[in-house]
């Protein structure tokens, strides 16, 4: 059997096959016909507004001899790309095998939906046919439905998934805050920390990029073929298109208007946006990345999942796959996104399609950070603090406090104390390389003549509590 006859269809790539489940709520907005749907919308909304004005022109129509819709005719007009469907994808698809112009094909399909209004309706009728986009070019409509595509598709999916990461790891955060945990610098002991504090690092990261992307500026135009209302001037020439254009945009549509493009919106939001959305990508990479090597340091324990399989052949094994896959996700995710980034901002004098072309990808670049936000956010709530190795590895590396010691003698030095100079190298001869516990370390603070506050305070350390404000530092996070 070929697996093309099978039916419905096999998908071709993971995001709607093997994934599916993940990245399907981004279908509601970033799919073909999600796409097509809103041009309507938009369509839509332009022929609503020239037909019924706005507070601007004290809401008379702006295109002489069209009479004001009711409310009755308004709600028929917006059914239409409500109502898009199955049947209504394939009558779309129907029309774009015959025009080759998918824009001109949306505009084809509500033509022939004039034909279902109510008789009652008497706007809407085969005369209405020449409203429809109206003095448009197919950028104007394309434009706008994106940025509202994509709009959405953030506000309403990724950036909630997002922030369930943020928030989760603030909790988390703060609930290890006070858990002290062996840093590791070039991979060698060092300095210690708290496990909520590195955590928290994070949860700062992440926060500020959310802020980038809550702030985000989604433009759009409407302005004709090539940006100067000339069609709209040609036809109407007592209308102030420019105020027609900026109210469309801005409050029918809710985007910011951009006043000065040529057939294309420029596209530098989506640039800054999908540049935003990478660099949040790379950030949860690192994440994924040093939360696997926590899991392989056994600092971080695994829930094994009733019934799941490790490995194929090493019964033993739970294997970090949730972070293995959001990083891999992620990556994929990135090089589209800075692919969108780096070639959106160009076009050729007045346009050329490659925009066309490469927005189609807007969905998968998305959804493969989707899913790898999906990916992240499972393997995060499958792992737990391994207290046993925490504390082992603390214990095990003594040595860490040489440099509260020697930083200590430096201060007493300051101060006047004798016998406190070279304090790097003799903390250095005592320590570098070699294997120091505890007696070893408190029998070097007692040859030194440090005042008795300051040596009952060396000694009072621990690799544990070595860890300075890291638990206060958490508080930062947000
Ligand atoms: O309003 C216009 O159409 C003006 C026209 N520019 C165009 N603007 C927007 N879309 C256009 C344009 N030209 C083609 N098409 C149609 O775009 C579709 C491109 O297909 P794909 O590469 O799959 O994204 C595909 O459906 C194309 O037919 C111009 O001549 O300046």
């Amino acid at each position: 059997m070929k697996l093309t006859d099978i039916s419905p269809a096999i998908a071709l790539t993971p995001l709607d096959g093997r994934y599916h489940n993940a990245t399907a709520p981004l279908v509601e907005y970033l799919s073909e016909p999600a796409l097509n749907r809103e041009r309507m919308r938009v369509e839509v909304e332009w022929m609503i507004l020239l037909a019924n004005g706005f507070d601007g022109n004290g809401n008379k129509p702006i295109v002489d001899g069209v009479h004001p819709f009711t409310e009755e005719e308004k709600a028929f007009l917006r059914s239409i790309p409500e109502d898009f469907g199955a049947e209504g994808i394939a009558a779309h698809a129907a029309h774009e095998a015959v025009t080759h112009h998918d824009v001109k094909a949306v505009e084809y399909y509500i033509d022939d939906q004039f034909a279902k209004a109510p008789a009652e309706m008497t706007n809407i009728n085969d005369a209405l046919k020449t409203l429809v986009h109206f003095a448009c070019t197919s950028e104007d409509i394309n434009n706008l439905s994106i940025a509202r595509c994509v709009k959405n598709a953030m506000e309403n999916v990724w950036t909630p998934a997002f922030k369930e990461i943020i928030d989760h790891l603030a909790d988390k955060a703060e609930e290890y805050k006070d858990k002290a945990l062996l840093s590791l610098t070039h991979g060698q002991p060092a300095t210690p920390t708290t496990l909520g504090k590195e955590l928290a690092v994070y949860v700062y990261r992440l926060n500020r990029q959310l802020k980038h992307i809550e702030n985000q500026e989604y433009l759009g135009k409407i302005n004709g073929a090539t940006g100067t209302f000339g069609a709209h001037l040609a036809a109407c020439p007592d209308v102030d298109w420019i105020a027609v254009s900026r109210e469309f945009v801005t409050n029918r549509m809710g985007l910011t208007w951009n006043p000065l493009t040529t057939q294309i919106e420029s596209h530098d939001w989506q640039a800054e946006l999908y540049s935003t959305v990478s660099h949040a990508n790379r950030i949860m990479h690192n994440l994924c990345v040093d939360v696997w090597m926590y899991i392989s340091r056994g600092v971080f324990a695994q829930v094994p999942v009733k019934g799941a399989t490790g490995s194929s052949t090493m019964p033993h094994k739970v294997n970090p796959i949730r972070f293995e896959n959001a990083e891999a996700n992620f990556e994929i995710s990135c090089s589209l996104l800075d692919t969108l980034s780096a070639t959106l901002v160009e076009s050729r004098w007045q346009r050329d399609l490659t925009d066309s072309t490469t927005q189609r990808n807007i969905g998968s670049a998305l959804g493969y950070s989707q899913l790898a936000l999906y990916n992240l956010m499972g393997g995060l709530r499958s792992i737990h603090p391994n207290d046993h190795v925490i504390s082992r590895e603390l214990d095990e590396n003594w040595e860490v406090l040489g440099e509260p010691i020697q930083t200590a003698m430096r201060a007493c030095e300051l101060r006047g104390l004798p016998g406190m100079d070279k304090p790097y190298e003799k903390v250095k001869a005592l320590m570098r390389g070699h294997e120091i516990n505890k007696e070893q370390v408190e029998a070097f603070i007692d040859q030194q003549s440090f005042d008795p506050e300051t040596a009952a305070r060396l000694k009072a350390l621990t690799p544990a509590t070595y860890t300075g404000v890291a638990s206060k530092l958490v508080a930062f996070d947000r």
